[in-house]
């Protein structure tokens, strides 16, 4: 039996946890705020200063909220290094002011972290900053009012995205960021490379390199350890990092990027899986409304990029019901299309990213699902469509400013079907396991990855990928 083990720092409070006002700060957060509170302590930063006749108006943020706290100084109790990105401690009793909000007055200020311009600090208040400016100082873009809303709404999102899955009944699973698989079709892959402890050590023996003597990546999906996983759990997902080799230093590419994936035996349709990804998009957009509006609302403010006009979407349009078309549709309207676009689209090949683009302004900027695509264009372990053996049941999302944002497939669960492929692709050895799941209590999944970056780039109208992530990496560029 298990005993309940309560630890002495929490009380039962009727049933309920709570945890013991010994272990908590002293220090409020700016978010938890209430008027006609007296003595109330805060940290944070001064995101404003503003100088009148008797008193200084000092705006503090402490990350908990886009909104700062007022607080209100008389002249003659300011300290000297007060100056806008300091940090401070502040004491004092809070109101609600003339306009309604809570600001502190009778306040006692102090200077924790000095902040002047004059010695380096490369923001100056007032001034808004184009995103390559600010791109350059990683080590202080959480304190650049944008990033500060959008480091919250990342947040907001991923709790937002588990909880759409626990509403769903899916189980996350951690899939390894070291994996041996790097034949997902997926893209070029980072090999893992132990560095041998004898270099520069003549008398050492040689150490093993790569994964002690084996081969070994760092993941470029989960989808296959998600197959794994699905069948004995019915429905999964996972949420992490995944890398890619390719040197592109497009707006759209990251060496290191947050996907989200998930495999399911419930699924019957394609139908049906283009909806599921529809509902995931609506409830997160949804979440992010209704838990950080004012954070959308900067972000998109300071960091949106207004050139993109014709191609950016609302968030509205996040929530608008997506449209469907077939490639072969799809195909159609670019082959029609050909003296307006500049790169020339093949029938039967894979779309540009101005073919992408293109196809979604077709569609009103209305995120769009192209389904049922040529086989010889996807990955190997698609699967095919019985109406058409060089179709495959997949579906690629776009959307609005980045084209692609989600794609997803059935897989093939067919024994001597995948058999063949495998060996047409050479993975027989590497993937015996991937058939064996085929052999014993095999049952049809499908599933799909999102681009956690690229979906807040749509969301946020913010051009560039590099400014979505908290510490991008691309190539030549892994500062920090
Ligand atoms: N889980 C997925 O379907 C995503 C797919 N493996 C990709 O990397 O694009």
């Amino acid at each position: 039996m298990f005993k309940k083990y309560v630890p002495r720092i929490l009380s039962n409070f009727g049933g309920r946890m709570a945890i013991s006002r010994r272990s908590e700060s002293s220090f409020r957060r700016i978010a938890d705020l209430k008027s006609d509170e007296k003595n109330v302590s805060i940290k944070g930063w001064i995101s404003a200063l503003r100088k009148m006749k008797d008193n200084v108006f000092v705006d503090v943020v402490d990350g908990s909220s886009s909104r700062p706290l007022q607080v209100v100084l008389l002249k003659n109790n300011v300290p000297e290094a007060l100056q806008y990105g300091c940090s401070v401690k502040v004491k004092g009793d809070l109101v609600q002011n003339v306009n309604s909000q809570i600001e502190m007055q009778n306040s006692d200020l102090e200077v924790i972290g000095k902040c002047d311009l004059a010695e380096g600090f490369p923001f100056a208040p007032k001034k808004k900053y184009n995103m390559d400016y600010v791109r350059q100082f990683l080590h202080f873009r959480p304190r650049y009012s944008g990033f500060n809303s959008l480091f919250r709404l990342r947040n907001e999102a991923t709790l937002g995205i588990h909880a759409f899955y626990k509403e769903k009944g899916y189980i996350n699973v951690h899939t390894p960021i070291l994996t041996s698989n790097d034949c997902e079709g997926a893209g070029e892959v980072f090999i893992v490379d132990k560095p041998p402890r004898s270099r520069g050590k003549k008398s050492a023996p040689e150490e093993p390199v790569r994964f002690f003597d084996d081969e070994a990546y760092l993941t470029v999906s989960g989808q296959l350890h998600l197959e794994v996983a699905a069948r004995g759990l019915g429905q999964v997902y996972c949420f992490g990092p995944t890398f890619r080799a390719e040197n592109s230093k497009s707006r759209l590419h990251l060496s290191e990027f947050y996907m989200l994936e998930a495999e399911a035996t419930t699924i019957e349709s394609l139908e049906e899986l283009t909806e599921a990804v529809q509902d995931l998009v609506h409830f997160v957009t949804n979440h992010l409304i209704e838990n950080c509006s004012h954070d959308l609302e900067i972000c998109r403010k300071t960091m949106g990029d207004s050139n993109l006009s014709d191609l950016v979407s609302n968030v509205e349009d996040m929530l608008a019901p997506f449209q469907t078309m077939t490639y072969d549709d799809a195909a159609q309207v670019l082959l029609s299309n050909s003296d307006k676009l500049k790169t020339r689209f093949k029938n039967g090949e894979n779309f540009t990213k101005e073919h992408e683009l293109f196809l979604v302004k077709h569609n009103n900027n209305v995120p769009v699902f192209v389904v049922e695509w040529p086989k010889k264009i996807k990955p190997f372990y698609m699967k095919s469509m019985k109406e058409d053996d060089n179709k495959v049941l997949a579906f690629d999302l776009l959307c609005p400013n980045v084209g692609e944002v989600c794609g997803g497939s059935f897989r093939e669960d067919d024994l001597d079907q995948l058999a063949g492929v495998l060996k047409k692709h050479r993975l027989s050895d590497s993937l015996d396991w991937y058939l064996e799941l085929r052999k014993f209590g095999n049952v049809a999944t499908s599933g799909y990855g999102m681009g956690f970056e690229r979906y807040l780039q749509v969301l946020l109208q913010i051009l560039n990928i590099k400014d979505v992530m908290p510490f991008p990496r691309w190539p030549h560029n892994c500062r920090l």
